[in-house]
């Protein structure tokens, strides 16, 4: 296993490249199950997962190849199983669902299971599908979906579910007739995955709103197609810049897809500029105040933002709450940054963050992709050395994250633990 050290207390000052996105390259890598015909996608991150999706999608009968940002995939005679041994490492693995049914009219996908931020249900998916038609049977550990054909539906999801607009948008595709999602994500991979199909040929609108439809077609076939950049990774990088007081510019960094992080890092008094070609981001003058945070499903701010923001928090005038809507148990970060200094009250879903005037640097131990981001960010701020272990977490979500760090004037490297 390898770990990060980080010897913190250096302002970062510099350029960083924003990245493709990891939420919205995992379901449109998946779509290509539903494309009849080779695709060619760019701006691809290389990234853990990115990586087992191309292995997961080869075992489904596909060709792949990966380099220098380029994938290309080329399907061949599709195979419907989805073994556990990949999908247990990636919960977007259950995305092959829709697009199986919708090509092979079968499809056995395991269970993704819960994970360390809490339980990964996938019961709106099933629900959503069966009403276009599937059937579905748990068989050890697996779902098995089968259907003669789907067909078009109304489809009203109890919540807003990213990855069940997404796997019924690659469905509703490629079924008989129209199916109107209402209440559907809002997210911008969702827009991503509907501006992918549509290259494709399936017929979409509606998406960026909660009512999205889809006019089935028989067909979908091959196109290039550019991943939008990660939001979350972009807003990582605006958090390193304010929490080590430092100026960084971020390239190609989206800015309508971030606006709740922005707006909270505003009203927190990180100074923020929009310019040609990425974004700004540095202290506004004085320090950074606490702020009320609560996350919610887009526009409001993103679940995989919260653990940055509170390592931001902790070194804040005053306190704020933060109150995690999503994952029941997205607060692993909170003992680790508790081991740094950091002054957090715990309850049930909220976390009280009262800042403090420094942290100090600690061994501590990563247990999910965000919580890992959090406790870099603070690892950068704090003065002495900081050893981050487990950061295999980190590599499935942050493309050469000490490369880019490391450019910028962090002091940061890779050890084997
Ligand atoms: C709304 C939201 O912020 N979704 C996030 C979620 O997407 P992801 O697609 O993983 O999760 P969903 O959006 O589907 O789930 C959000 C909530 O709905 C519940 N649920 C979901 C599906 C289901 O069938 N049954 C069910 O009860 C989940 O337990 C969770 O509480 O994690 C991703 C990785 O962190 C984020 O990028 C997404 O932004
Ligand atoms: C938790 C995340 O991803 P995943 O859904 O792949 O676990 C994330 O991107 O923050």
């Amino acid at each position: 296993m390898e770990k990060l050290i980080i010897e913190g207390g250096r302002p970062l000052e510099g350029r960083i490249r924003v990245s493709g996105s990891k939420n919205a390259a995992l379901p449109i890598l998946m779509a290509s199950l539903a494309v009849d015909g080779p695709v060619t996608y760019t701006n691809v991150p290389n990234l853990r997962d990115i990586n087992t999706t191309l292995r997961l999608l080869e075992l489904l009968g596909c060709a792949t190849t990966f380099e220098n940002g380029v994938v290309t995939v080329t399907p061949g005679t599709l195979v419907p199983e989805a073994p556990y041994e990949l999908v247990k490492t990636m919960r977007a693995s259950v995305l092959c669902l829709g697009p199986l049914l919708a090509r092979l009219c079968e499809a056995r996908v395991s269970l993704p299971g819960g994970c360390a931020i809490g339980s990964r249900p996938v019961d709106l998916h099933i629900k959503a599908l069966e009403k276009m038609g599937a059937t579905f049977d748990l068989d050890a550990g697996y779902i098995y979906g089968k259907c003669d054909g789907l067909h078009g539906a109304h489809i009203q999801f109890d919540f807003p579910t990213v990855g069940g607009t997404e796997n019924l948008l690659m469905a509703a595709a490629l079924a008989e007739g129209e199916t109107v999602l209402i209440n559907a994500a809002r997210e911008p991979e969702v827009v991503d995955l509907a501006n992918f199909l549509i290259a494709c040929g399936a017929k979409i609108s509606g998406h960026g709103t909660s009512i999205i439809t889809i006019e089935g077609v028989k067909r979908l076939s091959g196109c290039e197609y550019r991943i939008m950049p990660d939001r979350i990774e972009a807003g990582t990088y605006l958090c390193a810049a304010a929490i080590t007081d430092g100026e960084i510019f971020l390239e190609d960094c989206p800015v309508f897809e971030l606006e709740a992080v922005i707006a909270k890092l505003r009203e927190m008094g990180v100074y923020i500029e929009e310019r040609e070609g990425g974004v700004l981001a540095r202290r506004n003058g004085g320090g950074i105040h606490g702020v009320d945070v609560v996350t919610l499903p887009f526009p409001g701010f993103p679940t995989d933002m919260q653990a940055q923001l509170m390592a931001l928090m902790c070194l804040a005038k005053g306190s704020g709450m933060i109150k995690e809507t999503i994952f029941e148990n997205r607060f692993m970060h909170v003992q680790e940054l508790k081991r740094m200094g950091a002054s957090i009250t715990l309850d049930g879903r909220s976390a009280m963050v009262r800042g403090v005037a420094g942290l100090i640097g600690a061994p501590v131990m990563a247990s999910d992709l965000r919580a890992s981001a959090s406790l870099v960010l603070a690892g950068l701020a704090a003065e002495g050395t900081t050893e981050v272990q487990r950061i295999y977490h980190l590599d499935r979500g942050y493309e050469n994250i000490e490369q880019k760090l490391e450019a910028v004037g962090a002091r940061i490297r890779r050890e084997q633990e």
